[in-house]
């Protein structure tokens, strides 16, 4: 927190522009991300969320726009383990020879310098991040072994180890359970009670306004940034959600 008292922002974006060939996924977006906080990223599919998140860690190139983390340059953020980052489930290899455990280690090396051994309080607080999603007990299994919801709360482990100032959750309650997604919700209601700006996309417009703090809805632009009561009106998810144009 600051001297007054106010979060930070921890996250800047304007003008942001991604294109793929002749596709445009993103279209000047703009949105500011306040520390201590949850946003709900929402859009029917396609509508480029992934895409955002994939921007923010570098994992595209952006056509044009500025990103700022916690007023510098992205790079420097994610290199000093700030930004925790869960992609959808299809980007990881799942025939990986991890455990569950050496996945939410991963979330630690940030702070381990280059050797990435894990020192006894980094794995006091892997042991702890496992406890909190409920994996302990799966600690030691290959992460291909595990449910699709196990799986989600393993990538969220890693995020809760990492300890970081912005967290980006790339669907991490798709094919989830509805006490899995419980648990998730309040530790997310919990990093961002302790500071963290929390960034997540969902497909569930109902659980928005428990979640989430703002929402924004994409529809390669950003159609409407507030309050998940406001963004829920009608008349902002038809601007977003053009039934005529799911395929
Ligand atoms: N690597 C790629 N090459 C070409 N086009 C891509 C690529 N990745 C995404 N796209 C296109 O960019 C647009 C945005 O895709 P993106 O995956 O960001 O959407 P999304 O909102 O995350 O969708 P979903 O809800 O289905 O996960 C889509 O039209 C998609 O087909």
């Amino acid at each position: 927190m600051t001297t007054n008292g106010q979060y930070p922002r921890a996250l800047a974006v304007s003008g942001l522009t991604v294109r793929y060939g002749a596709t445009t996924a993103l279209d000047r977006v703009d949105l500011d991300l306040a520390a201590g906080s949850v946003t709900g990223l929402i859009g029917m599919n396609g509508s480029g969320k992934s895409t955002f998140f994939k921007a923010l860690m570098g994992l595209v190139r952006p056509t044009a726009g500025r990103i700022e983390m916690f007023g510098g340059a992205p790079e420097r953020a994610r290199a000093s383990g700030q930004v925790a980052y869960a992609p959808q489930s299809e980007e990881i290899d799942w025939t990986f020879p991890l455990s569950v455990a050496d996945v939410v280690a991963m979330g630690r090396y940030p702070h381990c310098g280059r050797s990435r051994r894990l020192r006894a309080p980094d794995r006091v607080i892997v042991a702890e991040s496992m406890e909190r999603v409920g994996l302990t007990g799966l600690a030691g299994r290959q992460i291909g072994a595990l449910s699709g919801g196990q799986r989600k709360r393993a990538f969220v482990a890693r995020a809760l180890a990492q300890e970081a100032d912005l967290i980006l959750l790339d669907e991490p309650f798709s094919g989830v359970d509805r006490a899995t997604q419980q648990v998730l919700s309040n530790l997310l209601r919990e990093l961002a009670a302790a500071g963290a700006a929390v960034l997540v996309s969902t497909h569930d417009l109902d659980g928005l306004p428990e979640l989430c703090d703002s929402a924004a809805l994409l529809q390669r632009r950003l159609v409407v940034h507030a309050a998940p009561e406001e963004v829920l009106r009608p008349e902002n998810l038809a601007r977003a959600f053009h039934t005529s144009e799911l395929s």
